[in-house]
């Protein structure tokens, strides 16, 4: 039977696995703080992946985005976006009320909403009801800061000289900016929708970030003076970090059907630190052509590799490369796997990734080494983190001669040979890996710099 708490949490996510990964991790910590909480999926997710009414410790429930049949909407093409982010706002907002009345006269009314800041009618949906409203940010905060700046005004775009100052972040040139600022033109609806993001911002009773203090303190310490700003992550499952949540090893959802044998049969056949682990996230296309790339590059380098790609995107690698792959037991192509507990494994010795946000704090909390291959969005301010603040990494370089900015076979090979060889370069990144990996544990430990800020959080709710 259900038990009076505290504090009842409804955590919204935008539909897609980055953003349910982080957030649906920060709820089982919030459980393990004596609240309840209770994920919101769409009903498309919760169909198609056949989910109960729980994932371990955590509630589900179910609001509509008006597309209930398809689980992919939420990252289709670009054209069909604008209808999608209308119809989520729209059949979202009523959906979202109609269910936190729902609890209304329940034992345990909704008592806060935490709410992906891509749906900013979340937060005045949450007010409406009188609740308490955190935001979370799935993006670093330097990141967000950028946009912070262009929405008060305090960043002028287009910028004309170089190299760009920013209060709290190394200097920048264009390549290092978040790709709607580094290329302007690209992206306008997503380039919106991070600026829409703050829009009402200045009503959350708290500002969240999946970041540590200590990742990215002085950034954090300039948009502290702006807003009500906790830093509560890395939201990585807690075996890997300090172990409190029990039988947490993987987030608990997936949006793809996860390889549990071969990928670790063949990883634990390798010699340690052998293996260059490739995976793109869940969103990210590469073009034929840089896919072709990608693969001879990873087979020229001459060291193992585990490759994750999700169907669409094996579809389009050379036939004669899969073959040789399938022959050979230099590399293993897999579709979807519990990425983290891949980066755990002993025999990882480099991650050659698009430096999405989840995939670069999850290296930095296993202690991984990176080659970092930005695609769009936040990566490219990810990747300049990686190489030049954490160096824990090496960025690729884009080819200039080539359009559409194809990374060549080349510059792949040469810097997984820098990270993945024992070097003086690559033993720094390494160094460095383990010591970003040890603060992460520090920040989510008990007394840890996100624990404080997590207790901070929860008195704040239950008083
Ligand atoms: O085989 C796989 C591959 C990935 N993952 C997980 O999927 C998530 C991927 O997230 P992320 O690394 O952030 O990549 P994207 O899915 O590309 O994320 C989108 O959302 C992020 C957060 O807003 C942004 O930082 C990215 O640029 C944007 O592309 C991570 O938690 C991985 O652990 C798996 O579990 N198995």
């Amino acid at each position: 039977m259900e038990e009076k708490v505290h504090g009842h949490v409804l955590v919204l996510p935008f539909p897609a696995q980055s953003h349910v990964n982080p957030m649906l991790q920060f709820s089982k910590r919030l459980v393990t703080k004596g609240l309840k909480a209770t994920l919101l999926t769409t009903l498309a997710m919760s169909k198609s992946m056949n989910l109960g009414s729980s994932i371990g410790t955590v509630h589900l429930d179910v609001i509509s985005d008006g597309f209930d049949e398809d689980l992919f909407a939420s990252s289709n093409s670009v054209d069909s976006h604008q209808s999608y982010f209308t119809s989520l706002r729209d059949v979202g907002s009523e959906t979202l009320a109609g269910l936190i009345r729902k609890y209304e006269n329940s034992l345990n009314p909704i008592t806060c909403l935490i709410y992906e800041p891509f749906m900013p009618w979340a937060l005045d949906v949450g007010k409406q009801f009188g609740l308490f409203v955190a935001t979370f940010f799935t993006q670093p905060c330097s990141v967000e800061y950028i946009y912070y700046r262009v929405h008060r005004k305090l960043l002028e775009l287009p910028i004309f000289s170089t190299p760009i100052s920013i209060p709290g972040l190394p200097l920048f040139e264009l390549r290092d900016m978040p790709m709607v600022i580094g290329v302007p033109g690209s992206y306008p609806l997503n380039w919106e929708m991070y600026l829409e993001q703050f829009s009402n911002l200045d009503q959350a009773d708290f500002v969240l970030f999946n970041t540590f203090y200590k990742l990215e303190d002085q950034v954090v310490d300039m948009m502290s003076q702006d807003c009500p700003l906790l830093t509560i992550g890395p939201t990585v499952p807690s075996f890997y970090l300090d172990k409190s949540i029990v039988d947490d090893e993987t987030y608990g959802l997936d949006f793809w059907t996860v390889d549990k044998s071969k990928t670790f049969n063949w990883l634990n056949a390798k010699p340690i630190g052998s293996v260059v682990y490739v995976a793109f996230g869940s969103l990210v296309e590469l073009s034929e052509k840089q896919l072709e790339e990608l693969a001879y590059g990873l087979k020229e380098s001459n060291f193992y590799f585990l490759w994750l790609i999700r169907p669409l995107e094996e579809a389009k690698l050379p036939k004669a490369f899969k073959e040789e792959v399938a022959e050979t037991s230099r590399g293993l192509i897999v579709n979807w796997g519990n990425q983290v507990k891949i980066l755990s494994h002993e025999a990882v010795g480099c991650f050659l990734t698009h430096c999405g946000w989840n995939s670069t704090i999850e290296a930095l909390s296993l202690g991984v080494p990176m080659v970092a291959m930005p695609v769009w969005s936040d990566e490219p301010t990810n990747a300049k983190l990686v190489e030049d603040v954490w160096k824990v990494g090496i960025r690729v370089k884009v080819d200039e001669d080539e359009a559409n900015g194809i990374v060549k076979k080349e510059e792949i090979e040469r810097c997984i040979k820098q990270v993945m060889e024992g070097d003086q370069k690559g033993r720094e990144m390494k160094d460095n890996a383990k010591k970003w990996r040890e603060l992460a544990i520090e920040a989510v430990s008990e007394g840890g710099s996100s624990d404080r800020n997590i207790d901070e959080l929860l008195s704040r709710l239950t008083n």
